[in-house]
């Protein structure tokens, strides 16, 4: 380590050949669990997991809802791992331990990340169990200078001014609208922007309408910096979040949002949600290797 907060290609390196030495699984695929769903990881097959307190370097999840484990296996065939507990800004982690594990997962082998978020919505016509597959971000943090990639330039990972524009993988996103017609679940998804705020307090009804003047569709304190750093070393991204609450909007409005009822919605499309992220991988163009 440089300082505090500085991260070098050695520690990555150091963390991802503790994880080889440790599990036979070589994982194309990360997949990261957002509040309350980290069941996705159940569906994998031989799994190899990790307390996040035991992996060497690894930062440690705070939040109910994120249980800190880290999870190899097959999920129809194809190698994944799988985070269950992100890290998040507003836990006090600066940006680079937040997006650490992509870095790893990426001298791993991983060449496409999903990722999963619980989010709330601001566009009128969602409701509160709706999937939205992300299209585009607005990163809050990001625009105001709180950016993973600030600091030196680590060019073994990618460039020092990385495009952001077509993150999200078309074809990618494309699939998942195929898979969920055929599921029949098609009314309750649907396709949109993602904002992310710092937290860890909800939004103020003013916030709220800001937010939806701007054209977001939902909001959390999560995932751009995970997307961005992984983009930033040429990962495939695909994203999706799940509709906890609609955020207050209105004056009138006496409804208030909690993390309780967060995860609460987040169980009850856990079953939807693993369905579609097992049949998203098992259409995937991936070449499996082994230790
Ligand atoms: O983004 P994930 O990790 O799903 O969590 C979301 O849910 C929590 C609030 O209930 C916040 O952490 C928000 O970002
Ligand atoms: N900022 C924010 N994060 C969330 N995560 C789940 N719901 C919400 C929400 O309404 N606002």
């Amino acid at each position: 380590m440089h300082s505090k907060d500085q991260i070098c290609h050695e520690d990555y390196q150091r963390t991802a050949d503790w994880l080889l030495s440790q599990t036979q699984h070589r994982p194309k695929v990360a997949i990261i669990c957002g509040s309350g769903l980290g069941m996705l990881a159940d569906a994998l097959k031989c799994q190899d997991s990790f307390k996040y307190s035991d992996i060497p370097g690894f930062p440690q999840s705070t939040v109910k809802g994120h249980a800190g484990r880290l999870v190899f296996g097959e999920l129809k065939g194809k190698t994944c791992v799988c985070m269950q507990g992100r890290f998040h800004m507003y836990e006090g982690h600066s940006l680079s331990k937040v997006t650490f594990p992509v870095r790893v997962f990426k001298l791993l082998g991983v060449e496409t990340l999903m990722v999963t978020n619980a989010a709330g919505s601001l566009a009128d016509s969602y409701n509160c169990g709706d999937i939205m597959i992300i299209r585009d971000h607005i990163n809050f943090p990001g625009l105001a200078g709180l950016n993973p990639l600030s600091g030196p330039n680590d060019d073994k990972f990618g460039p020092r001014f990385p495009p952001m524009s077509g993150v999200y993988d078309k074809s990618l996103r494309k699939m998942a609208f195929d898979i969920c017609k055929s599921m029949g679940v098609s009314q309750y998804v649907q396709e949109g922007v993602y904002c992310m705020v710092g937290g860890p307090n909800f939004e103020s009804i003013a916030e709220a309408g800001l937010l939806h003047k701007l054209g977001v569709d939902a909001v959390g304190m999560s995932t751009a910096p995970e997307v961005l750093v992984a983009s930033h070393c040429g990962m495939r991204v695909f994203g999706l979040s799940l509709i906890t609450n609609k955020v207050v909007k209105s004056y009138e409005d006496n409804e208030s949002v909690s993390h309780e009822a967060v995860l609460e919605v987040s169980k009850m499309r856990s079953e939807t949600l693993q369905a579609l992220v097992t049949e998203l991988i098992s259409r995937m163009d991936i070449n499996n290797n082994t230790a």
